[in-house]
């Protein structure tokens, strides 16, 4: 028996099958990992099938070494579903594999030593002949089985007396698996009677359910129209039809109440995955999936790869996040377009669910390939009263506070009132850049190109994209002036004139600089619901998921920090961040209100934003994608070429798009193909590296592919560095 087996090298060379000999007596099965000779060492491999015939010659297959876990950790369908990968992202086999595979899975098992006693009565003479071997049995008949460990320190015993105890059978030791990390059970909750739209929406998705057959679904809901409780429905008739669920979430919306929402509705029959874990605590929950412990996974990206047997069901949350997409490392997946994938290899039902619908989902759902599901109502209470209030207007009353009256007002009011009040701002430190008055010099980050942000609290200027820091000084280090000026707010500013302006008011700020720490997210926000804080200031953390009845006044200190990013989806991106930090107002008895500070009052996101009207946003919105031919209306592949010479950077984005054109000319189907560049990227260095880039625009996706494939085979430098990104979501 032969086995075809994919290596762990990554190179376009090696990025192939390769056959060894199953050894006489080997239990080998495929999605096994294994260990194979190549060349003159031995390195890991994945088998991906085992055949009876090979077309090598035999007397030149070598054996395969050994088998590297007792299971096999890839099933047939997770094998097609990494062929997929490999072919739609342009990755390595290999490398489609390894992201399947748990990271962790190579610490294995973890297991204890257990002690359970053996007899029902403990012979009289021991108590004499060995008091301390009697003590153990006497304490055993309590407490039985119990970690060896956990009894020696008890008891303070030595192992020797242990062992004595097992030699004569009075008791037995063995080992047993554990899990390094398990949720908490909570009191659990009921189902909710579903409203009238909830209910159609349950009502539809089962049916397809019922049916075994692949379907997709957009669940188009309003924030607070009670999304969670469809999902929470959904997922308790696909466990009772035997079958098991994935739910997607956001990085930062895997809030605690998030997770309370799912534990305390399906108990230990959820494993939960995000990013805080070990490697060794995500393998637990992995094996937790695959040994069948439990129906239900909740996590961040990579959860769609839960080895599930029988998957019914995949919900993505908040499906217009970009965090699903990985565009850090390769492959850069996106975790939707691989749940589409895997709901199709096996027969499950798909659903995506936002307020605020990507606009490339919205427009395939308009087109019929996505079912269209609606949640129009809020639960028992009404959507928020939202004002936008023109900043250019209050500097020309002579109001040049980061406040708008408007704003400062009802802040008051609500401090009066104890009720709870939300400030947004998408911008961290307290100025994102200083300058001198006099001659006019900016500092900026000596390895990036980008301007230092001014942080207050430990006065210092930092590089958001190297962590680069330096001491604030108080004159100019150019001309040594003492004038300096504060531009670009953050929310340490916003943090700093709240209590300069309320000093009474309990404040808590969440962004990244408070939330470094393991757990203070979540004590943030247990102490903002709990009522601990008046005022609660933050970046886009705070804009989701938070369900918090007190919140009565939401402000967005000012909307303009990502209409102005240089990015086709700019307008896209403020249009869902105003809408999802306005969610969060009047989510409890009280009606909520919102203020939008902004310079561009007459801005279409700033609009529908006002109007929460997403599908007059959309309608506008897709009018500019369908002129720039930006997508839906065509694919983008972003190509960053990054040294540390930029002319070398520069010559070789050259001959990338040279190479670009050269294949877009030769194409026999006339689809719409466009070559931007070669040109530096909006951020021009980053860590000491240059970088310049090459966009392609297609109708044609394969068109794309095919070019990834050629870039990736390209001869460059040695210290050159190509990046490739199919359908980017950040082209920064
Ligand atoms: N059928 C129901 N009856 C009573 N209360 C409900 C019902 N469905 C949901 N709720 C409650 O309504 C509130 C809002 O629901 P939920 O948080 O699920 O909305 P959502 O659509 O997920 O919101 P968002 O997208 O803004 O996070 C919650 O407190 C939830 O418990
Ligand atoms: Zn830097």
């Amino acid at each position: 028996m032969f086995a075809e087996v994919i290596v762990d090298i990554k190179s376009s060379n090696t990025d192939r099958v390769y056959t060894y000999k199953i050894p006489e007596g080997m239990k080998l099965e495929v999605g096994m990992r294994v260990s194979v000779p190549f060349k003159n060492r031995f390195i890991e491999g994945y088998v991906i099938s085992i055949t009876e015939q090979t077309s090598y010659p035999v007397d030149k297959i070598k054996d395969i070494h050994k088998i590297l876990d007792n299971y096999s950790v890839f099933d047939e369908k997770m094998i097609e579903l990494a062929k997929w990968m490999k072919d739609y992202y342009k990755c390595y086999f290999s490398e489609a594999l390894q992201t399947i595979m748990p990271v962790g899975i190579k610490r294995g098992e973890k297991k204890v030593k257990i002690v359970r006693i053996n007899i029902s009565e403990i012979p009289d003479e021991l108590c004499k002949r060995a008091p301390k071997q009697y003590e153990v049995l006497h304490y055993l008949q309590k407490r039985s089985p119990i970690r060896l460990s956990e009894l020696v320190k008890i008891l303070n015993i030595d192992y020797a007396i242990i062992k004595s105890l097992q030699k004569k059978g009075y008791i037995k030791v063995y080992e047993e698996e554990i899990h390094r990390y398990s949720v908490k059970d909570i009191e659990r909750s009921q189902p909710l009677v579903l409203k009238e739209e909830q209910e159609k929406a349950v009502t539809e998705v089962k049916k397809s359910m019922e049916k075994d057959v692949f379907e997709k679904y957009l669940l188009f809901g309003v924030t607070g129209s009670g999304k969670t409780e469809v999902y929470l429905q959904l997922i308790d008739e696909c466990i009772k039809s035997g079958k098991s669920a994935i739910v997607l979430v956001p990085e930062i919306s895997l809030t605690p109440q998030t997770i309370e929402r799912f534990v305390s509705r399906f108990g230990n029959k959820v494993a939960v995955i995000h990013s805080g874990l070990s490697p060794g605590e995500r393998f637990d929950e992995w094996r937790k999936v695959k040994n069948g412990v439990v129906d239900v996974v909740v996590g961040v990206r990579n959860a769609v790869f839960a080895p599930f047997k029988n998957l019914g069901l995949i919900i993505i949350d908040e499906e217009h996040e970009t965090t699903y997409k990985q565009s850090d490392m390769r492959p850069k997946y996106n975790a939707k377009e691989v749940a589409e994938k895997r709901c199709e290899l096996e027969n499950a039902v798909l659903v995506m669910a936002s307020a605020t619908p990507s606009l490339e989902t919205y427009y395939k759902a308009t087109k019929g390939e996505y079912k269209l599901l609606r949640l129009t109502k809020r639960i028992n209470v009404s959507m928020p009263h939202i004002e936008v209030v023109n900043m250019s207007d209050e500097l020309a009353r002579g109001n040049t506070s980061i406040f708008s009256r408007k704003l400062f007002s009802y802040i008051k009011e609500n401090l009066q009132k104890k009720e709870q009040t939300i400030l947004f701002l998408n911008r961290r430190g307290y100025s994102s850049f200083v300058s001198c008055r006099d001659c006019g010099y900016v500092p900026k980050c000596p390895n990036c190109d980008i301007s230092l942000t001014y942080h207050f609290e430990d006065k210092r200027l930092v590089c958001h994209y190297c962590g680069y820091q330096e001491a604030m000084r108080d004159t100019c280090p150019k001309c040594g002036s003492k004038r300096i000026r504060y531009l670009g707010i953050g929310t340490e500013r916003v943090e700093n004139d709240i209590k300069k302006f309320f000093p009474k008011a309990r404040v808590l700020r969440m962004d990244v600089d408070t939330t470094k720490k393991k757990g203070s997210h979540e004590k943030i926000f247990y102490d903002f619901r709990s009522g601990k804080a008046d005022i609660l200031i933050g970046t886009q953390m705070i804009s989701k998921g938070f369900d918090i009845p007190n919140v009565t006044l939401v402000g967005v200190i000012l909307a303009d920090i990502t209409l102005n990013l240089p990015d086709f989806r700019s307008s896209e991106r403020t249009f869902q961040l105003l809408t999802q930090v306005a969610g969060r107002a009047g989510r409890g008895e009280k009606p909520g209100r919102v203020v939008i500070q902004t310079y561009e009052e007459d801005h279409y996101s700033i609009i529908a934003s006002k109007y929460q009207n997403y599908v007059r946003f959309y309608n506008e919105e897709i009018k500019y994608r369908e002129i720039f031919r930006y997508p839906p209306f065509s694919h983008l592949m972003n190509i960053v070429i990054s040294g540390e010479e930029e002319e070398e950077v520069k010559n070789i984005a050259a001959n990338v798009y040279l190479m670009c054109q050269k294949i877009v000319n030769k194409l026999q189907n006339k689809s719409y193909n466009k070559i931007l560049g070669p040109a530096p990227a909006p951020i021009r260095k980053i860590n000491n590296r240059y970088r310049w880039q090459v966009i392609l625009k297609s109708e044609d996706r394969n068109v794309l592919v095919d070019i990834a494939e050629k870039v990736q085979t390209m001869k460059y430098p040695k210290n050159i560095r190509i990046s490739v990104d199919i359908d980017p979501l950040n082209i920064m």
